[in-house]
């Protein structure tokens, strides 16, 4: 019998682009080696390109049109939905250098020093409209009709992937009926908008300035929509390689997949949580004409657009059964998804 082979996808850098229609419309066969792909990419590096994902790129395109238009508002406009101070109630409006990520989880010095180089962002936060405990702030409507509708429907689009992309993991792991996607019922999910704005290139390389430092996301799965601006950063998943950063480019059409703290706890560490951040974008070609010892080089202003899963919060993250056994023991601690998610949270805002 022939030996079983998973065909090896396109690879750009160490991240492969997986055709993802082969497992939205593909037989059992397909369905399964996508699965073996994903797995593979989660296991390297943690992150994988999907493309055919099934959100049109019409769309995508959509959202980052109501992005821009949003952020383009006066900042007392967008301050009439704030982000609530600290950080259990995560919704609403940001604005420049409020939020510093931190992987920093328990000494407030820690928290504070990291402060001190601000990210030059601003973001805006929204989420399911049927959660409870986080609902949502938006600016009134008069102030930009039908961002609020868009983004409400985005949302649904996005869940949706992330519930396909649970039942594709499930074939990974063996994970028995109904797999996964039940211990994300509720769709307890975040849809964030980000821009960068444009600041001098030197701020960055010399980390003066960060766009958004290094950290590992907190959740189950994320979805990420970037522009064409580049910048995104992942770390080299070698421990050898420890300090080595490696260019994350943006793929047209595609949807970045990663995997967060608390899915890489549930797998034991079979898939990576692999610390990531956005700096400075490739170097632009060329000054103007010359002008360039005179005019400081600018980078381009950046947006993306996360969507973070994360599992219904009482959900305990214990190693899944096909992840551990005598030769690889259990690594973490079993942990609710609300413990977990609130530890990282409170260190976010100060
Ligand atoms: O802007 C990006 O591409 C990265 C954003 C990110 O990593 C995050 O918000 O967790
Ligand atoms: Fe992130």
């Amino acid at each position: 019998m022939a030996k079983e082979s998973t065909p090896s996808p396109t690879l750009v850098g160490d991240i492969p682009i997986v055709d993802f229609s082969k497992f939205l419309h593909g037989d059992e066969e397909q369905k399964r080696t996508v699965a073996k792909q994903i797995d593979r990419a989660f296991r390297e590096t943690g992150f994988v390109y999907l493309i055919g994902h099934g959100i049109g790129p019409d769309r995508v395109s959509e959202a980052f049109k109501w992005s821009n238009k949003f952020f383009a508002l006066p900042t007392s406009i967008k301050m009439l939905a704030p982000h609530p101070p600290g950080g259990s109630h995560h919704r609403g409006y940001s604005g420049l250098g409020q939020e510093k990520i931190s992987q920093e989880l328990y000494s407030k010095s820690a928290i504070s020093k990291a402060r001190e180089v601000a990210d030059v962002k601003e973001s805006f936060e929204s989420g399911n409209i049927n959660d409870p405990m986080q609902p949502n702030l938006w600016v009134p409507e008069s102030h930009i009709p039908g961002f609020r509708g868009f983004m409400e429907s985005f949302f649904w689009d996005c869940s949706s992937l992330i519930h396909t992309l649970l039942s594709t993991l499930s074939i990974a792991l063996d994970v028995p009926t109904p797999g996964l996607s039940p211990t994300h019922a509720q769709s307890l999910f975040q849809l964030r908008l980000l821009h960068y704005p444009s600041l001098p290139s030197r701020l960055l390389r010399t980390n003066a300035k960060t766009r958004i430092n290094a950290h590992s996301d907190f959740g189950t799965l994320t979805l990420l929509f970037q522009d064409s601006v580049g910048g995104l950063e992942i770390q080299d998943p070698d421990p050898a390689k420890k300090g080595v950063w490696r260019t994350v480019p943006p793929v047209k059409d595609a949807v970045l997949v990663n995997v967060g703290d608390l899915m890489a706890r549930w797998s034991n560490g079979r898939w990576r949580s692999t610390m990531h951040r956005v700096g400075a974008p490739p170097r632009q070609r060329g000054g103007a004409g010359g002008r360039d010892e005179e005019e400081e080089e600018m980078c381009e202003p950046r947006y993306s657009i996360p969507f973070f899963a994360t599992a219904d919060m009482d959900t305990v993250i214990d190693a899944l059964p096909g992840c551990w056994d005598d030769e690889h023991p259990k690594l973490y601690e079993p942990v609710t998804a609300w413990e977990y998610v609130q530890m990282r949270m409170a260190a976010l805002y100060e």
